[in-house]
């Protein structure tokens, strides 16, 4: 299992100090949504320039206009571009599309999907990258597990799948369940006195993990 650092309501400064701290112990460097929105699509470009061998998924969470919102992620170096579950057809085709063109991936978020026709239709239409996703104000609920998503992603045999939101040590274990390729996690490693040491440790313990190894 991989582990993608999410870099969410950080400052850019901390941002950069994040990622030299855990960089060895992590696969994939998520900007976070709203971290785009206060600091710019630049510092995507600025981690990517930083950090070329790690793949950088810039967490646009597009949910209309597909083709120009990817696009513009992908000219700043994402790897990865996530786009909303709950879009349209039409916006997770542009951005299916853009990705295609650019040789670059799309993750479609699932949070709050509750229909797994939907998830298929999009599984059908191209997407290979699902992630399981509990958001955060969902999360102060404690109601939502990711076993209960499950069902969404049953028989998408092609697809990867990544989990995010209120990720560590505690929840771990249910992940070896789900075949999880991808462990999203943020707070728990921002949020920590010691962020190297919770990112080795969280990296540790996924890849000892049962879950299902994916390539990505
Ligand atoms: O996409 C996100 C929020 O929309 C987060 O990056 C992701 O869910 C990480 O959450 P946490 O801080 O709980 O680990």
């Amino acid at each position: 299992m991989k582990l993608q650092l999410a870099l969410d309501r950080l400052s850019r400064e901390e941002c950069i100090d994040f990622i030299a701290k855990t960089r060895d112990f992590i696969d994939w460097i998520e900007v976070g949504t709203g971290t785009i929105k206060e600091h710019g699509i630049r510092l995507v470009r600025d981690i990517k320039d930083a950090y070329p061998d790690k793949t950088v998924v810039a967490d646009m969470k597009i949910c209309d206009s597909g083709r120009h919102e990817a696009e513009m992620a992908f000219r700043a170096g994402a790897d990865v571009v996530t786009v909303m579950g709950f879009a349209g057809i039409e916006t997770i085709r542009q951005v299916l599309e853009s990705a295609k063109e650019n040789r670059k991936r799309v993750m479609v978020d699932l949070l709050e999907v509750t229909d797994s026709g939907r998830v298929r239709n999009i599984y059908l239409a191209g997407a290979d990258l699902f992630c399981l996703h509990i958001g955060k104000d969902r999360q102060s609920s404690g109601k939502q597990h990711f076993e209960d998503q499950l069902h969404l992603v049953g028989g998408l045999d092609q697809a990867d799948l990544a989990v995010a939101g209120g990720i560590g040590p505690d929840n771990l274990p249910s992940l070896r369940k789900l075949g999880v390729g991808i462990a999203i996690v943020g707070s728990y490693i921002t949020n920590s006195q010691d962020p190297e040491q919770a990112a080795a440790g969280m990296a540790d313990a996924l890849r000892r993990s049962d879950g299902q190894q994916k390539h990505l």
